[in-house]
């Protein structure tokens, strides 16, 4: 839906005001309207610092004055209702125009009802056609809204489709507009948080998958840090604009899981798309955002393996976790109907998702909700994601249990003891899912018998392959295989002609 934009609110938005040209200090003019207008026109016969004063007498001892400037000055010119003094011999104040940037008008809650999306400004290099967008869009009186996506948020404007040309005049006159609306409740929040951290930036939070680094290497500045409110500033970027919007153009939804969305975007500066996971709803507790920044410190510690879903970065904003990810193609989920998999398919899941265990379980961490929905394919390769339940193997974080489908019987006892070994349950519950595209039992006889490790007979595949799940799913963690013996199994050498090193 394209806005209606008035011509002269066009014009005097797009100047800046920073180039002070005859012609800008124009538009400049014309934009404050009076206010710049009888700032302008006090020059001479006022103090430099002006009150700007609404009662009418007031008004119209201005207005003399203005009309005696304009006689009093033979270079003035009038243009239509403007009055343009002579520039050349007055000097605008800096002060004026530099503002503090806690006082500098912050549009930022009416450019946030702008889709920055949802246009087409320029990314460097699109590998994707932006007419990709439109999936999983509802309509709300004419104006195309996505409720899940970030942009949309119950306390502002929906999201507006702009068609290529309109964007540029929507900003203007949005620009514009910010000057004579009221101001957002949190602009000032907003804009001191930023100003705070330009002096002191934010703490640094210790990565608790870390065992060896000292204090001083993860928060140098945390003995002068007590008067630095909260540890995680919401932060939009020091100019009040979101950075998920400045930074990424939003392609589609691609998933949702119990707690976060995650979206396809293409990163404007590189050109490459990725995936960007975020809580679906506002983190305001201090402890809500530790827990779900474990999702991204675990990831973080853990370091890139070829089996592991890649992080690249992550942040607060609007009080959501932001994380930035590589993107995959689909998850195995069994909802989304693909095909059942053969026994080869399902060995090679079996043997990539083993390494990725190996990897994380040498490391430390256990996953704690291994299953299809968090496995992803990217060309042909299988990544282990979603680490929102990731912890460490000693006990000395808390525990979260995921899906108890795919959960041991000891987890569902709250016996934590061998963690590493969960994963190995997860992982053959989840295989032996995918090869017979039946979800798992919530409850019953045969949730009961998967957990003491009684798999039915699996018609056509073969028994060292039932073995080995049966090996996995066994009741006594100590009996199941480790994720490196697993690797390490001969399955794996005719299945999928792994070379011996
Ligand atoms: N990097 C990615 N690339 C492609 N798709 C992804 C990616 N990350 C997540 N998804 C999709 O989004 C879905 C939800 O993501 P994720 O599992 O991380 O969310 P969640 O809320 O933590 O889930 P859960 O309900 O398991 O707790 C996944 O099942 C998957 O389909
Ligand atoms: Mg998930």
């Amino acid at each position: 839906m394209k806005r209606k934009t008035p011509k002269n609110v066009k014009q005097s938005g797009r100047k800046k005001v920073s180039s002070l040209g005859v012609n800008n200090t124009r538009q400049l003019q014309l934009q404050l309207n009076e206010v710049s207008r009888l700032s302008l026109k006090q020059y001479k016969p006022l103090p430099t610092t002006t009150t700007i004063c609404t009662s009418s007498s007031t008004a119209s001892r201005f207005q003399n004055l203005l009309d005696s400037e304009t006689n009093e000055n033979p270079h003035a010119r009038v243009t239509g209702d403007a009055v343009e003094p002579d520039y050349r011999d007055f000097i605008l104040s800096q002060e004026f125009f530099c503002t503090p940037d806690y006082i500098t008008p912050d549009n930022q809650r009416i450019l946030n009802s702008l889709d920055f999306n949802k246009d087409n400004s320029p990314c460097p290099k699109s590998p994707e056609k932006l007419n990709t967008t439109k999936s999983k869009r509802c309509t709300l009186d004419g104006i195309l809204v996505n409720p899940l996506s970030p942009t949309f948020s119950g306390n502002h404007q929906p999201v507006v489709e702009l068609d290529k040309d309109s964007v540029a005049e929507e900003v203007d006159i949005d620009k514009t507009m910010a000057a004579s609306k009221p101001k957002a409740q949190n602009y000032v929040s907003h804009s001191a948080a930023a100003l705070r951290c330009r002096v002191m930036p934010p703490p640094c939070i210790s990565n608790p998958y870390l065992k060896d680094v000292s204090q001083q290497e993860t928060d140098p500045f945390a003995n002068q840090r007590s008067k630095c409110a909260g540890l995680f500033p919401n932060f939009t970027s020091a100019d009040g604009l979101s950075r998920y919007r400045t930074d990424f153009h939003e392609i589609e939804q691609i998933g949702r899981g119990n707690f976060n969305s995650v979206f396809k975007v293409l990163k404007r500066i590189d050109g490459c798309l990725y995936a960007v996971k975020l809580s679906t709803r506002q983190l305001h507790q201090e402890t809500e955002r530790r827990k779900a920044l474990m999702e991204v410190q675990a990831l973080a510690a853990l370091g890139s393996h070829e089996n592991i879903v890649g992080y690249y970065s992550s942040w607060f904003e609007n009080e959501q976790l932001y994380i930035q990810m590589e993107l995959c193609d689909h998850s195995l989920s069994i909802n989304k109907g693909y095909e059942l998999l053969a026994e080869g398919q399902a060995l090679e899941v079996l043997y990539q998702v083993a390494n990725a265990l190996q990897f994380i379980h040498e490391k430390g961490v256990a996953h704690l909700d291994v299953k299809p929905d968090n496995i992803y394919v990217k060309n042909s390769v299988y990544k282990l994601g979603d680490f929102g339940c990731a912890t460490l193997i000693d006990n000395s974080l808390p525990i979260e249990e995921g899906d108890a489908r795919y959960m041991p019987q000891e987890v569902l006892n709250e016996n934590y003891d061998h963690l590493d070994k969960v994963d190995i349950f997860s992982l053959g519950a989840s295989i032996y899912e995918l090869i017979r595209r039946l979800p798992l039992p919530e409850s019953g006889s045969h949730f009961l018998n998967l957990k003491e490790g009684k798999l039915p007979l699996l018609p056509g595949h073969s028994l060292q392959f039932q073995n080995l799940l049966k090996a996995m799913m066994d009741p006594d963690p100590v009996k199941r295989p480790s994720a490196r013996e697993l690797v390490e199994n001969p399955i794996f050498d005719k299945a999928l002609r792994i070379p011996k090193n």
